[in-house]
């Protein structure tokens, strides 16, 4: 069996017009883990998604992506799911998920035909069931609650089947019991799927709940004459073991301020 990470990440640093908002940033994920992202406002967490999807690349480091490194351009087999709904305003709920499952099973010209074309059909339904939709597959976005459109941003990112699925702060948006439905729909398509999922989220029991492996960004180093002197990097990169309810740390401790140092 192959011990090869399907992620490495080695010493990857990014500043913006002076700022250095990473740097030394280094992790392996091996595939099939699940990742939150948790750390402070403004720390670089939506960077480091970005860089994983190619919209940003590392001024310094490197990431592999399968041993190889990353495509400099996004494709299709990184999946990105934002805060906000991604869906096609003037797409029908069906459409949108039809759209999706085309390119998934025909990338060039994103139509299929007969067979392939009913089995997507089938496929269409039953996530139209499993997201709570089947009755509202006529209706366009804008005829949906947020919550309602977000369970389709992600059915939608799901269906292409990507390898690796970026989520920012997906479920920042919803209610809290629209919450705890996506968060069962999440687990259940990323156990079947295999999926390595990254996903960046400001609640922390969210973090727990969902991830195999909690990364914390923050700043080693303040200068606090210089405050964009020094980046963020991961602090604390925590394994959990799903099979026991792992206690739920305080997050301030493990996010710490300029102050504290
Ligand atoms: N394209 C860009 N050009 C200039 N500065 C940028 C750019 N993208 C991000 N930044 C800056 O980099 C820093 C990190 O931003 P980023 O969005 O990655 O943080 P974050 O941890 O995701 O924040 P939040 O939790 O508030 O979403 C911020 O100071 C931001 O202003």
């Amino acid at each position: 069996m192959s011990t090869q990470p399907k992620i490495a990440v080695h010493g990857v640093g990014k500043s913006y017009d002076g700022a250095v908002v990473l740097e030394g940033v280094s992790l392996d994920v091996e595939a099939g883990s699940f990742c939150t992202v948790v750390g402070a406002s403004g720390c670089g967490k939506s960077t480091f998604l970005r860089m994983l999807l190619s919209q940003e690349t590392p001024d310094r480091g490197a990431i592999l992506l399968d041993g190889e490194p990353i495509p400099a351009e996004p494709t299709e087999d990184r999946g990105i799911v934002f805060q906000r709904y991604s869906v096609f305003p003037h797409l029908s709920v069906e459409d949108n998920l039809i759209l999706a499952d085309e390119f998934a099973n025909s990338p060039r010209l994103g139509r299929v035909f007969g067979a392939k074309r009913r089995a997507m059909r089938s496929t269409v339904d039953r996530t139209l069931e499993a997201i709570g939709l089947a009755g509202s597959r006529k209706s366009y976005p804008s005829q949906l609650s947020g919550g309602m459109q977000q369970r389709l941003a992600i059915a939608q990112a799901l269906l292409k089947k990507p390898d690796v699925l970026l989520m920012d702060e997906p479920f920042g948006a919803l209610d809290p019991g629209t919450r705890v439905d996506m968060h069962a729909l999440l687990l259940e398509l990323w156990r079947e799927r295999g999926m390595t999922v990254f996903m960046v989220t400001h609640d922390i029991h969210e973090a727990f709940k969902l991830g195999t492996r909690v990364l914390v960004f923050d700043k080693r180093r303040h200068d606090p004459h210089a405050p964009q002197r020094y980046g963020a990097t991961i602090t604390y990169d925590l394994p959990l073991d799903r099979r026991e309810t792992s206690p739920v740390p305080d997050a301030r401790d493990l996010i710490t301020t300029p102050n504290d140092t």
